[in-house]
């Protein structure tokens, strides 16, 4: 399975209409590869809040429709990473998982929104649903950012049956160990493959991290992009899940029913 995760540098200078047609002309360079994933509200930037309202938009509306487009043209999966979603007076921090032949197969609506240095929890609702899609590659669970720091989410995926974690990130670099650490630590303790893309730059004095993975089910880090915008490519064998999860099967160990240790 051909990878491409895509760290993209945020400009505060730049529109989104310009964002979006920048991102589509990377991914024209990306032919051939099976699954190519963006970073979190790149198209508006995620430290934009004051643009949020203005850029919102419906999930029928103009992001999805391109990239809907995008992913049958260049026969990808696409996780498009997340936008503004406007619905019924309330309004989502969303990623949108298109297959290869534009159908959007996947939406979540980012769950843990961030309120430190963030004023995200203000302006949006949160999401209250996990997202686990069926892709010929597998199970493929979806996660924004913040959440990376609540295992249970992942141990819900994981429930459902998600051998492949995606994570659409805008993560400042100050916390750049807490970054690196997550994305192992997920991978590892659920025994699965986690993609991440997370955005570069400096925006609204926030300066992000990079740094985003692509981690295997042993905790591995197979391949990771550096503090500049970058395409991270790699190729990886899903297969690999199950062949871990049989030889040191420490899903099957969980004790799920604590109630005998404390009667
Ligand atoms: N965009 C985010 O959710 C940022 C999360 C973050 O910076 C952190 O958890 O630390």
């Amino acid at each position: 399975m051909k990878i491409a995760s895509i760290q993209l540098e945020i400009k505060d200078s730049e529109s989104k209409s310009a964002r979006i047609d920048r991102v589509e002309s990377m991914i024209d360079g990306l032919k051939g590869q099976d699954l190519i994933v963006l970073p979190e509200t790149w198209a508006t930037g995620y430290f934009s809040f004051d643009r949020y309202i203005d850029e919102s938009e419906e999930l029928n509306g103009d992001f999805v429709q391109r990239f809907s487009a995008k992913a049958k043209e260049v026969k990808s999966y696409i996780f498009a990473g997340s936008f503004i979603e406007k619905n019924n007076g309330k309004y989502y921090n969303t990623s949108v998982l298109f297959s290869p032949d534009g159908t959007l197969i996947g939406t979540y609506r980012k769950m843990h929104l961030f309120r430190y240095g963030s004023k995200e929890g203000q302006i949006l609702t949160r999401g209250n649903e996990t997202t686990v899609v069926d892709t010929e590659f597998g199970k493929v669970g979806l996660s924004t950012c913040y959440d990376l720091r609540f295992p249970e989410l992942y141990r819900a995926e994981v429930d459902l049956g998600a051998e492949l974690l995606l994570v659409t990130s805008a993560w400042p670099h100050r916390r750049l160990e807490h970054w690196k650490l997550f994305n192992s630590v997920r991978a590892l303790e659920n025994q699965c493959f986690l993609i991440s893309s997370n955005c570069v730059g400096n925006t609204n004095d926030v300066l992000l991290a990079g740094h985003s993975q692509v981690v295997d089910p042993w905790g591995i880090v197979v391949a990771a992009g550096g503090d500049e915008e970058t395409i991270i490519k790699t190729e990886i064998d899903p297969a690999q899940v199950a062949k871990i999860r049989d030889v040191f099967p420490n899903l099957k160990h969980r004790v799920l029913d604590r109630q005998e240790e404390f009667s």
